[in-house]
C-alpha cells in the first residue's frame, strides 16, 4: 500500500500568558492510499489543530507533515496554496457553499478558479453530482435544499478537482443523526468507488466508527489506533 501522509513527532504548543497549551503532543502516524481515517476525540483534545497542520494551514511547532511525498512544514505560503489546490479537498461542517448559485454552479466553483471552460465545468460537475446522488438538485438554490443535500453538494464539490485526499472537519455536525447516517455512507461509498483518502474529524465515536481506521486522540496525544476490519470485512 502505497504511503499518502507521514506525520512524525508533531508538537504545537501556543502560548496564552504566562502558560503553554500543548495542543499537540508529540503525535505519529502514517496513513496510506485509499484509506478513510477518522480523528475522534473530546472538545479540545486537539482534533482541529491536527487537521489544520495535516492541511498546511498552520506550521507546527516541531516535527514533520509529509504529504504525498513533500514535506509541508517547509513549504511558504504560496508553495501551500498550490500543493493545496492540486492535492486535497475540503468538507466543511457548515457546507461553505454560495447562496448566489445553484447546486451545479457551486461545484464546478472550484475548476472556475483553474481556469477551465465552462462546458467542461458544467460537464464535471454533473458527473459529481450523479455520483453523489443528486441528479434532480442540479437547479436547485442552497436555500431549496436541506441540510443533507447541501453537504452532498459539499462532497460533490471536494470532488470535482480529482484529488488524491479529502479533509472533513465535522461533516455532519450541522445534520441530524439519520442524514448524518446517510451523509457518512455516502462518503465512505465515494471514497471506495475512487480510491481516495480522507481524513475526518469528529467528537461522535459513531460517526468515527464508518472509518477504516480510528485514531483516538486525548490532550494532544494518539491513545489509540483502531483497526476498524469488522466494517470494512462487512462491506466489501
Ligand atoms: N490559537 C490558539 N491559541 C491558544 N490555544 C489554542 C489555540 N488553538 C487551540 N488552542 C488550544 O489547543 C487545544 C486543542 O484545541 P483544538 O481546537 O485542536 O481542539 P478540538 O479537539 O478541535 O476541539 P473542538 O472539538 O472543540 O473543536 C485546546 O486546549 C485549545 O484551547
Amino acid at each position: 500500500m502505497k504511503r499518502v501522509i507521514e506525520v512524525k513527532e508533531l508538537y504545537k504548543l501556543y502560548r496564552v500568558g504566562e502558560e503553554v497549551v500543548r495542543a499537540l503532543n508529540g503525535v505519529s502516524f502514517e496513513v496510506y492510499e485509499g484509506e478513510f481515517c477518522a480523528i475522534v476525540g473530546t472538545s479540545g483534545s486537539g482534533k482541529s489543530t491536527l487537521l489544520n497542520m495535516l492541511a498546511g494551514l498552520e506550521k507546527p511547532t516541531k516535527g514533520e507533515v509529509v504529504i504525498a511525498g513533500q514535506h509541508m512544514e517547509k513549504m511558504n505560503e504560496e508553495e501551500l496554496v498550490r500543493f493545496r489546490r492540486e492535492n486535497v479537498g475540503f468538507i466543511f461542517q457548515s457546507f461553505h457553499l454560495l447562496g448566489t448559485m445553484d447546486a451545479r454552479e457551486n461545484v464546478a466553483l472550484p475548476l472556475a478558479f483553474r481556469g477551465e471552460g465552462r462546458n467542461s465545468r458544467m460537464k464535471k460537475a454533473d458527473q459529481m453530482l450523479d455520483l453523489v446522488k443528486l441528479q434532480k438538485h442540479k437547479k436547485h438554490f442552497p436555500n431549496q435544499m436541506s441540510g443533507g443535500q447541501q453537504q452532498r453538494v459539499g462532497v460533490a464539490r471536494a470532488l470535482v478537482l480529482d484529488p488524491k485526499i479529502i479533509f472533513a472537519d465535522e461533516p455532519t455536525g450541522n445534520l441530524d443523526s439519520r442524514t448524518s447516517e446517510d451523509v457518512m455512507t455516502l462518503m465512505q461509498d465515494v471514497v471506495r468507488k475512487q480510491n481516495k483518502t480522507l481524513i475526518m474529524v469528529t467528537h461522535d465515536v459513531q460517526l468515527a466508527s464508518y472509518a477504516d481506521r480510528i485514531f483516538h486522540i486525548r490532550d494532544g496525544k494518539i491513545l489509540k489506533i483502531e483497526e476498524n476490519r469488522e466494517k470494512r470485512g462487512e462491506e466489501s
